[in-house]
């Protein structure tokens, strides 16, 4: 009898459950149609929503660009299943919006790419959240001060000669090579050397027989692939019943084992030397030295893990997208040869002769700055990041509910014609110099977002690319392959669908 009356209790507790969650979806549902009424909607199906035509990122990416490149408009909205309605910025004025706002966080949750990227990089700057990133970003914002950048230059040029002598000995023979693969290894080989002084000459050769190497590039695929199959979301499903999660999990062990490896190595070093010993013996003072003595205002060092989180992602967001924008960079100068000689001619008058760029030649470089923005706003080396408001936010007089998700496609913005004119599809470096920029809205060209989540590694990143434009232009003509074009797709970078390929030749050994 007892056992009747409690099945009756749990029915009544579970179907009032379901009830509610019933009403209140159909409230929230007529609440978003009325916010959302007149916004743009680029998806028609009640029940699928976006998931029809939309089955990667760059599926969303071009269906963004093409609705903006049509109508010009400042933003739209469309749905993922019949759950949620996402908001897309295309315009200077709503970007302001979002990036200004101070509630504005990285989308976790279930579907949240931060969440899938967390377990590589655990609650490192690019992942976190409120207080946590708070604290870090105020101890890592010395590290990229500009005395600091400045030495990391002679860096540059050792990762780019390196770079360069494997190019010239690949494509010797006069073909045509696919640039991505040399130039990620390359940027890792950069960011290791500048994040822990790490410095192996294997990690630069072809095939990723480094250890390490081959375990970040994987990562990195494996986290995309994830990304575009929600049934891998749950992480119950994608750790025990895949391969992939399998795989991922041991690849996470690695590089943490490695990054641990490491950051106990250097703090055993640090005790053991005097500060006279190791101002001798190091190069320059990299990212792990500013990690290991950052204190917050508690006088709070960061632990060990804390440490190896920010090596992961400075490791991951350092790397692969300098190596979109530097691959795009060659291969827009290879297609532009006009381009290409002004380039070149700029840096032989500031730099004649052998000698290797230094950080005040880089400062120098105009017109080259105005080619690499110009790379930075075609390409957008990172296409997308995805958003969730933790209070209500308004914007063009309509106000938005906590909870909220704000996709950001960078190329929607980049390709406006209502922001870049009619020719946005055109190649114009010139659009970048300054007598033609001084009426351009800021919020119309971020490549390296804004606000305070902008890129805190992008000066690192234009010094960078600078310093490898500039070397690689003063040593190889570039040719595009004309037989193989280059399409770009939006992953979690900007790659091409089969690779960049381009001729290099040796212009010492062509006069
Ligand atoms: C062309 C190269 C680069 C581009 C286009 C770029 C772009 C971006 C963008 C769009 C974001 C915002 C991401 C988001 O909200 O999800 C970001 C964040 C970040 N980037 Fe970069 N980035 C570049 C290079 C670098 C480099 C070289 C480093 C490190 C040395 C770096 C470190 C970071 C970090 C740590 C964050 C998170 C910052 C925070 O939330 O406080 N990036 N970057």
């Amino acid at each position: 009898m007892y056992g009747g009356k409690a099945v009756d209790y749990v029915l009544t507790i579970v179907v009032g459950w379901l009830a509610w969650k019933l009403v209140r979806f159909i409230w929230k549902r007529e609440e978003h149609k009325r916010i959302f009424a007149d916004i743009p909607l680029l998806c028609h199906h009640w029940f699928w929503g976006i998931t029809e035509e939309v089955k990667s990122v760059n599926d969303l990416t071009m269906l963004a660009q093409r609705f903006v490149e049509k109508t010009g408009a400042k933003w739209f909205s469309t749905w993922l299943l019949f759950l949620e309605p996402a908001v897309f910025p295309c315009h200077p004025d709503i970007f302001r919006a979002v990036y200004s706002a101070i509630d504005v966080r990285k989308r976790h949750g279930w579907a949240g790419p931060y969440r899938m990227f967390a377990a590589w990089a655990g609650e490192g700057l690019l992942t976190s959240n409120g207080k946590k990133w708070e604290r870090n970003r105020r101890l890592l914002t010395p590290a990229f001060h500009f005395d600091i950048l400045k030495s990391y230059v002679n860096v540059y040029n050792t990762t780019t000669s390196i770079f360069m002598d494997k190019i010239g000995q690949a494509t010797s023979d006069g073909k045509s090579v696919d640039v991505y693969p040399y130039i990620s290894r390359a940027t890792l080989d950069t960011m290791l050397r500048c994040g822990m002084s790490y410095v192996d000459p294997s990690v630069q050769n072809d095939g990723n027989q480094h250890p390490y190497v081959s375990a970040v590039h994987r990562l990195g695929a494996l986290l995309f692939e994830r990304l575009l199959k929600p049934v891998l979301y749950w992480d119950f499903i994608y750790y025990n019943m895949t391969a992939e999660g399998k795989e991922f999990r041991k690849y996470c062990d690695k590089v943490h084992q490695f990054a641990d490896e490491i950051i106990l190595d250097r703090r055993r070093s640090i005790k053991a030397q005097t500060s006279d010993e190791c101002t001798k013996r190091k190069r320059h003072l990299d990212f792990l030295d500013i990690l290991i003595t950052a204190r917050d205002d508690a006088g709070l060092a960061l632990t060990d893990k804390e440490i190896r989180e920010e090596v992961d992602t400075f490791l991951f967001a350092g790397h692969d997208t300098t190596a979109s924008a530097i691959s795009w960079c060659l291969y827009s100068l290879g297609l532009h040869p006009g381009v290409q000689d002004a380039v070149r001619d700029e840096i032989e008058a500031i730099l004649p002769g052998d000698e290797q760029p230094t950080s005040e030649i880089i400062t120098q470089l105009q017109y080259t700055t105005c080619v690499i923005k110009e790379v930075l706003r075609f390409f957008s080396p990172v296409p997308a990041q995805s958003r969730i408001l933790a209070r209500p936010l308004t914007m063009e007089g309509k106000t938005f509910p906590a909870g909220q998700i704000i996709d950001i496609q960078q190329n929607a913005l980049h390709h406006n014609p209502a922001v870049w004119g009619d020719d946005h599809n055109e190649f114009k470096p010139e659009r970048f110099l300054p007598e033609n920029s001084v009426n351009r809205d800021p919020f119309a060209f971020l490549p390296f977002a804004a606000g305070q989540r902008n890129c805190i590694g992008q000066h690192f990143a234009m010094n960078e690319i600078k310093t490898f434009v500039a070397s690689v232009v003063k040593r190889f003509t570039l040719k595009v392959d004309r037989d193989r074009t280059a399409v770009p797709i939006a992953e979690i970078t900007t790659r091409a669908k089969d690779g960049i390929y381009l001729h290099f030749l040796e212009r010492k050994s062509s006069v």
